[in-house]
C-alpha cells in the first residue's frame, strides 16, 4: 500500500515522513513544515482557524472585526509564471494546494463575518434596550407613515418567509429585506437573492410620494422597516392614527416593536452561531451515493452494494450530539423524531444499519451517530466553523423522486449534492429532479462518480457538462467549482466498526490498521479494486499509484469545493438574514434617532425660549402679588378708616346738635308737657338713628368704591384670570337693626322742664343794663322783665327804705315767684329739648354709642371688602403658583430634552457606526473559483 501525499487536508498526516513528497529545493514559495506536505502559509491559516474556530476565542478585536472581506484579498491574482516547480511536481498539485488554502481562507472569512455579525447583534440589542429605557422616560416620537397606494407585490414563492413584506417582524428571518447591497451574480442562489428584484420593486412601491407626515418627510417615514408600527384600525390611515394616538400610546407600541426586534435578534444570533449544516446527497440508483458519503467520512458507515440498497434517508451526525454513543436511531414512519424521547425511534448498532436501510418498509429515515475519525483540522464534516451533517438519500426512481424533491426543499438543507454515475449519465428521474431543483436552488453540487470506470474521460466530461448546461445553466457556469469527476471508492476508508484509527485521516493519506483500501478490500466485494491499477510490474505499480493519487487529489479538490460551497450557502442562508435584519433595524434606529434628535432639539429650543419668556412673567407675577396685596390692604384700611371717621363725626355732630334741629314735635301745652318730653326724646332718637342709617349708606358707597378699587387691581394684575365678583351693597348692615331706643333710657325729670341755668343767665344780663332805673314803680316792670329780681329787690329796698321794703318784701317775692314760674313754663318748648339733648348726649357717651357705631359700620366695610380682597389674593397666589409650576415643568422638560438630544445624538452615531461595520461584512465575497485561484 503506498501512501501518497495527503491532498485532502493539506495538514500533517500521522503517517509521518513517509507521506512527505519529494520536493525540489529550488522552490522558494513553499516550505515544508515538519513531516507534512502543508505549505507554511497553509499552516499559518490553519493556525488562524484554530485560534478563531468560532468557539470561544473567536471574538476578534474591533480592528479585525472591521476587516471583513477585503476586496484585495479576493482579487484574482494568478500564480506568478516564474514560480519554479520541483521535478515531478505537477501544476495540478500546486493548484490543489492553492485551492485548499483558499478553502481555509474562505472559512476564515466566514468565521470573521459571523463573529462581526454576532458582535453587531449584541451591540444592537444593547442599543435597543437603551432605547427602550429612554422611550419609557422620554416617549420617542414616531414619524407617521403613509400606506402604500397600491398593494404590495403578491408573493409567488410558495416557500414561507423569503420575501420582504411590510410586516418585517416575521419570526422567520428570511422575511427581511436585503436592502443592504446590490445583487451581484451569486452562485448561492437561495431565494433571498432570487427575490431581490422583487423586494426592490416592493420598496420602490412603498416609496411613492405620499402626503407630508407630521414630523418627517415621507421618505424617512417609509424607511422604517423593522420598527414600523403597523396600525390597522378601521378605515383610518396610518397618518391619521399616528396623529390621533396619544404620544405615550405610540411610545408603547414602539416599545413592543423593540422587544420583538430584540427577540428576533437573539434568534438570529442563535442561528448564526449554529455551526450545523445539512447536505443532502441524492442521485440515481446505485450511482455511488453511499460510497461517496463514506469517502467523505473516511469510514465505511453506510452500506454500499451493487444492488440498489438505500431505501430510507440516512442522516449521518456527529457522535457528540448523541452523548458520544455511536448508534443508529431508526425513525418509524409517521413518528416525529425527538432524540430525548426514545419512543420516537428504535435504537440499533452501526453494524445493523444495512438491515435497516435495505428494503425497509418500517422506517422513514434514520439518524446515524458516528465518530468523526478525522481531527478538527482535517475533517470536512466537523471543524467548528461548519459542521456538516450528511444525508444519504435513496436512489431516485419514480417512487422516491417526489419524496426526495420535497426533502431537498426543506429550509434546513443548505446544499444538495447530486451524485451521477459517470458511466450511466443522467437518467430521466435525475433530469427531472435536477431540472426542478435548479429552479429552487440555482446551484447544485454535482459529483460524477465512478470516473475510474471511464476510459475516454475527456469525452465523458464533455458529455456530462453538456447535459449539466442544459439542466442547470447556473451550475454549468461554475462547473469548475461545482462539477467534480471523482471515484469515491478510491478513497481509503476504515470499516464501520473501527473508530479509533486516526490513520484514516489526512485526506486518505494514511492507511493504518483496518483501513479499507480499494485494492485490498478484505471482503473482496469491491469490484472497483481492480480498476485502480492491477499490481504487476513495478512500472504498472507506479502507474497505478499515480492514478490513485490523482483520484485522491480529485476527491480532495471536491472536498474543498464542497466546503466552500457549503460556507457560501451558509453565508447566504444564515449570515445574510442577520446582516439584512441588522441593516434594517439599524437603519430604523438611525431614522428614529434623526427624527428624535431634531424633535429633542426643537423641544429644547422651544422650552428654552419659553423659560426665557416665563422668567420675567414669573417675577412680575410675584411683584404683582406683593403690590396688589399691599394695594388691597391699603384700600381696605383707607375705606374703613374713612367710614369710621365719617360715622363718628357725623354721629357726634348729630348728637351734639340734635336739640337745635327741627324735630317736628309740636308743643301741646303745659298739660301735655310730659308727652311733649317723650315725643321729643323719641324724635331725637329717631333723628340719631336716621343719621346712623345715613352713615351706613355712606359706608356702602365707600365700600362699593373700595370694591371697584380691588377689582381694578385684580383686572390689572390677573387680567382674564381674575374671577369677577358681583358686590351687593344692599346686603350690608342687614343684621343690625338699630336698638338705640332700647339702649337709651332717658328719664324725663321735672327739672328738665326748667332751664335754671338759662334763667340765671338771663337775670345776669338784665341786672347789668338798668341797675339804677327801677326802685319803686319800675320794680314791677323790671320784675315783669323777668330778670334781675334780686337786684331790683335790693335797689327797691334802698329806695323805699327798709320799713317799706320789709312790707313789700313778701308780696314782692310772691310776685317774683309767680312771674318766674310763669316764665319758666313758657320757655319749656325751648328749654326741654336742650335738657333732653344734653341728657341723651351724656347717656350716649356713656354707652360709647358713637364709637360703637363707627366701629360697627367700619368693621362691616372691612368685612365686605375682605372677600374680594381674599379672592384677589388667592388669584394672585394661584397665578404665581401656576407660573412657578409651569416654570418647574418647563425646566424639567428642558432637562429631559437635553438628555434626549444627547442620547439621540449618541444613538445616531452609534447606529451609524454599527451599521457601517455591518455593511462592511461582505457576504457576497468571491466566487469559490476566484478565491481558489488566489496564490498564497
Ligand atoms: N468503480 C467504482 N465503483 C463504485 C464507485 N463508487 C461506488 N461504486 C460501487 O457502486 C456500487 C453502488 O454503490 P452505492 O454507494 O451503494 O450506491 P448508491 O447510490 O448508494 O446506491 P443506492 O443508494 O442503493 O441507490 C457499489 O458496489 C460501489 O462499490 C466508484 O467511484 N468507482
Amino acid at each position: 500500500m503506498s501512501q501518497g501525499p495527503s491532498p485532502g487536508s493539506g495538514y500533517n498526516s500521522p503517517g509521518g515522513s513517509s507521506s512527505t513528497p519529494r520536493r525540489s529545493p529550488l522552490r522558494p514559495s513553499y516550505m515544508t513544515v515538519g513531516s507534512g506536505s502543508t505549505s507554511e502559509s497553509a499552516a499559518r491559516l490553519a493556525a488562524m482557524l484554530d485560534d478563531d474556530s468560532g468557539y470561544g476565542g473567536s471574538i476578534m478585536s474591533g480592528e479585525d472585526m472591521d476587516r471583513g472581506w477585503h476586496p484585495g484579498l479576493t482579487a484574482d491574482l494568478p500564480t506568478p509564471s516564474h514560480t519554479p516547480l520541483r521535478p515531478g511536481e505537477s501544476n495540478a498539485a500546486s493548484e490543489n494546494e492553492r485551492r485548499i488554502v483558499a478553502s481555509h481562507v474562505h472559512q476564515l472569512y466566514y468565521n470573521q463575518n459571523r463573529t462581526a455579525l454576532g458582535r453587531a447583534i449584541n451591540q444592537t440589542v444593547e442599543t435597543l434596550k437603551r432605547l427602550q429605557e429612554m422611550n419609557s422616560t422620554w416617549p420617542a416620537h414616531y414619524p407617521s407613515t403613509q400606506r402604500p397606494q397600491t398593494p404590495l407585490p403578491v408573493r409567488t414563492d410558495p416557500r414561507p418567509g423569503l420575501h420582504h413584506t411590510q410586516s418585517t417582524l416575521d419570526p422567520h428571518p428570511e422575511t427581511d429585506l436585503p436592502l443592504a447591497r446590490p445583487l451581484g451574480p451569486r452562485r448561492a442562489g437561495t431565494s433571498l437573492g432570487e427575490n431581490r428584484s422583487q423586494v426592490e420593486s416592493s420598496t420602490a412601491a412603498i416609496r411613492r410620494p405620499a402626503p407630508e407626515p407630521r414630523l418627517v418627510t415621507p421618505q424617512l417615514a417609509q424607511d422604517f422597516s423593522i420598527l414600523k408600527i403597523d396600525l390597522k384600525m378601521g378605515g383610518a390611515s396610518q397618518t391619521e392614527l399616528v396623529h390621533s394616538l396619544e404620544k405615550h400610546s405610540i411610545a408603547s407600541l414602539l416599545d413592543g416593536q423593540i422587544s420583538k426586534s430584540i427577540r428576533h435578534l437573539f434568534s438570529l444570533r442563535e442561528r448564526i452561531e449554529d455551526t450545523s449544516s445539512k447536505v443532502l446527497v441524492t442521485g440515481d440508483l446505485n450511482a455511488g451515493k453511499s460510497t461517496f458519503c463514506n469517502a467523505l467520512l473516511r469510514r465505511k458507515v453506510l452500506p454500499e452494494d451493487q444492488q440498489p440498497c438505500t431505501s430510507i434517508f440516512c442522516e449521518v451526525l456527529d457522535v457528540r450530539e448523541n452523548g458520544g454513543v455511536e448508534e443508529v436511531h431508526a425513525i418509524p414512519i409517521d413518528s416525529i423524531y425527538n432524540r430525548d424521547d426514545e419512543r420516537t425511534y428504535d435504537v440499533y448498532a452501526l453494524k445493523q444499519l444495512e438491515n435497516i436501510v435495505t428494503d425497509n418498509e418500517r422506517y422513514s429515515q434514520c439518524k446515524i451517530y458516528v465518530k468523526d475519525i478525522r481531527t478538527v483540522d482535517e475533517s470536512l464534516l466537523n471543524n467548528g466553523v461548519v459542521d456538516i451533517a450528511l444525508i444519504d438519500a435513496p436512489g431516485l426512481n419514480n417512487d422516491s423522486l417526489k419524496t426526495t424533491a420535497v426533502f431537498a426543499r426543506q429550509e434546513e438543507i443548505d446544499v444538495v449534492v447530486f451524485v451521477v454515475s459517470a458511466a450511466n449519465h443522467f437518467t430521466l428521474s435525475a433530469k427531472e429532479f435536477i431540472f426542478n431543483a435548479a429552479r429552487e436552488k440555482a446551484y447544485i453540487f454535482m459529483v460524477v462518480n465512478g470516473f475510474d470506470n471511464i476510459r475516454d474521460k475527456k469525452r465523458c466530461q464533455e458529455m456530462i457538462l453538456k447535459q449539466v448546461a442544459h439542466l442547470s445553466p447556473a451550475t454549468f457556469k461554475e462547473s469548475a467549482e461545482l462539477v467534480h469527476f471523482v471515484s469515491s471508492n478510491a478513497i481509503p476508508v476504515v470499516p464501520a466498526g473501527t473508530t479509533g484509527g486516526s490513520g484514516g485521516g489526512g485526506g486518505g493519506g494514511g492507511s493504518g490498521p483496518g483501513v479499507d483500501r480499494p485494492n485490498d478490500d478484505p471482503d473482496g466485494d469491491d469490484d472497483s479494486a481492480g480498476k485502480h491499477g492491477e499490481p504487476g510490474s513495478p512500472a504498472d505499480e507506479g502507474k497505478g499509484k499515480g492514478k490513485e493519487r490523482e483520484m485522491q487529489q480529485d476527491f480532495a479538490e471536491l472536498e474543498s469545493s464542497l466546503r466552500r460551497f457549503v460556507l457560501e450557502k451558509r453565508a447566504r442562508s444564515k449570515l445574510a438574514p442577520a446582516k439584512t435584519y441588522l441593516m434594517n433595524v439599524l437603519g430604523d434606529l438611525h431614522s428614529l434617532a434623526t427624527v428624535n434628535k431634531d424633535v429633542a432639539q426643537s423641544e429644547l429650543d422651544r422650552v428654552t425660549k419659553e423659560l426665557q419668556d416665563l422668567e420675567p412673567v414669573y417675577e412680575q407675577s410675584k411683584r404683582a402679588r406683593t403690590e396688589a396685596s399691599e394695594g388691597v390692604e391699603h384700600t381696605i384700611e383707607g375705606t374703613a378708616t374713612e367710614v369710621y371717621s365719617h360715622t363718628r363725626d357725623t354721629l357726634n355732630t348729630t348728637i351734639g346738635r340734635v336739640a337745635e334741629r327741627d324735630l317736628g314735635v309740636h308743643y301741646p301745652g303745659l298739660l301735655s308737657v310730659y308727652q311733649f318730653a317723650e315725643d321729643i326724646k323719641a324724635a331725637m332718637l329717631r333723628e340719631i338713628s336716621e343719621v346712623v342709617n345715613v352713615c351706613e349708606e355712606h359706608a356702602r358707597g365707600q365700600t362699593v368704591q373700595g370694591f371697584s378699587g380691588i377689582r381694578s387691581l385684580g383686572l390689572l394684575h390677573l387680567g382674564d384670570e381674575y374671577t369677577d365678583l358681583t358686590f351687593h351693597s344692599e346686603k350690608m348692615f342687614r343684621r343690625k337693626k338699630d336698638a338705640l331706643a332700647r339702649q337709651v333710657d332717658v328719664e324725663v325729670e321735672v327739672w328738665d322742664f326748667f332751664d335754671v341755668a338759662s334763667l340765671w343767665e338771663r337775670q345776669e344780663k338784665v341786672a347789668g343794663t338798668s341797675m339804677a332805673v327801677t326802685v319803686a314803680g319800675v320794680v314791677g316792670g323790671r320784675m315783669i322783665g323777668g330778670v334781675g329780681w334780686l337786684d331790683g329787690a335790693l335797689g327797691a329796698a334802698k329806695v323805699v327804705g327798709s320799713n317799706n321794703f320789709r312790707r313789700l318784701i313778701i308780696p314782692g317775692l310772691l310776685a317774683a315767684v309767680v312771674l318766674g314760674c310763669s316764665y319758666a313754663l313758657t320757655s319749656i318748648p325751648r328749654s326741654l329739648p336742650r335738657r333732653l339733648s344734653a341728657k341723651l348726649s351724656t347717656q350716649l357717651a356713656a354707652l360709647d354709642y358713637t364709637h360703637a357705631n363707627a366701629l360697627r359700620i367700619s368693621s362691616e366695610v372691612r368685612r365686605a371688602l375682605k372677600y374680594p380682597a381674599d379672592n384677589l389674593r388667592v388669584g394672585l397666589q394661584r397665578s404665581v403658583e401656576q407660573l412657578q409650576g409651569k416654570r418647574e415643568e418647563t425646566s424639567k422638560i428642558k432637562t429631559e430634552s437635553e438628555v434626549a438630544r444627547k442620547y439621540f445624538s449618541n444613538l445616531l452615531r452609534e447606529s451609524h457606526d454599527i451599521r457601517h461595520r455591518v455593511e462592511r461584512v461582505d457576504l457576497d465575497g468571491p466566487a469559490p473559483g476566484v478565491a481558489a485561484s488566489y496564490d498564497f
